[in-house]
């Protein structure tokens, strides 16, 4: 039986270690989303070799093309029984009050708006699909441990979290699984995109941290996927070894 997994954000990062981990396994069928059409025309290229790849270039804060995209799938591919919700970004690293409402406006857009209307368009097909299907949204550590300059992207990764939970109670007894795993320090474009372009501020931040891999996520998200269809992940947080908390800040009046 050859399954279909929908992964969007499939051009970088953990969704492409994602892509690539299921085209290894075998009996997957790869539906591949991201807003860069040449890095999915590669990534096709690359895996089409190992399995069926179907792409889509998608920008998941574009609700009509999502709705018009998701229902209207190859036959092939329209039964999707895994969905990996990885899409996501945050922008900008300093307080609220220097932040971009516009920056703060497109994280909410990605991580929170395009991650339910990919959920909500495709819920009758998982439902469909029934026991052993899997929705397995990427969220953070960021929902659960704030930090300076976290404000809007940790909020947005708060809600990937309680709305997987709450899913769940919804979709008791249609046998869909619904997971929020929980990443920290992991180097992938992430910090890239959240500076703007700052290779040497990405290079710096992850320099002698041993931070999680791609592969590590895909690993992890594969394992989720694939336990027996009465197990279900809730969460599963994971950090480097090398990242730990630090003391409450306390500020003191002079
Ligand atoms: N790296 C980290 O430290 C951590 C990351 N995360 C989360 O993991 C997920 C993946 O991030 P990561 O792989 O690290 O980062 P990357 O920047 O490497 O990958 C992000 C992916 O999301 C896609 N994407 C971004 N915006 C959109 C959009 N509007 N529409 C469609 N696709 C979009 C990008 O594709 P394209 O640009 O082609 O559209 C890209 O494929 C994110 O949700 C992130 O918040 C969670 C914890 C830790
Ligand atoms: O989600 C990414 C990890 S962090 O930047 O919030 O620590």
């Amino acid at each position: 039986m050859t399954d279909t997994v929908l992964i969007t954000g499939a051009t970088s990062g953990f969704g492409l270690a994602c892509a690539r981990r299921f085209a290894s396994a075998g009996g997957y069928r790869l539906v591949l989303t991201g807003r860069r059409s040449e890095r999915l025309a590669d990534i096709a290229k690359e895996l089409g070799e190992q399995c069926e790849v179907h792409t889509l270039t998608l920008d998941v804060t574009d609700r009509e093309a999502v709705v018009a995209a998701l229902t209207s799938l190859p036959e092939a591919f329209a039964q999707v029984k895994i969905l990996v919700n990885n899409a996501g970004l945050a922008l900008g690293t300093g307080p609220a009050q220097e932040s971009s409402l516009e920056d703060w406006q497109r994280m909410i857009n990605t991580n929170i708006a395009g991650l339910t209307t990919v959920t909500h368009t495709l819920l009758p097909t998982l439902i469909e699909q029934g026991k052993g299907a899997s929705i397995i949204n990427i969220g953070s550590i960021a929902g659960n441990w704030p930090y300076p300059g976290g404000n809007v992207y940790c909020g947005t990764k708060a809600f990937v979290e309680q709305f997987s939970h709450a899913l769940r109670c919804d979709l008791a007894g249609t046998g869909v699984r619904v997971s929020n795993l929980a990443p920290g320090l992991a180097e992938s474009e992430f910090t890239l995109v959240r500076t703007g372009g700052d290779q040497a501020a990405s290079d710096k931040l992850y320099a002698g941290t041993n931070p999680i891999k791609p592969e590590d996520i895909a690993d992890s998200v594969f394992w989720i996927a694939s336990l027996p269809a009465h197990l279900n992940v809730n969460q599963l947080e994971i950090m480097p070894v090398s990242q730990a908390w630090s003391p409450f800040s306390i500020h003191r009046e002079s």
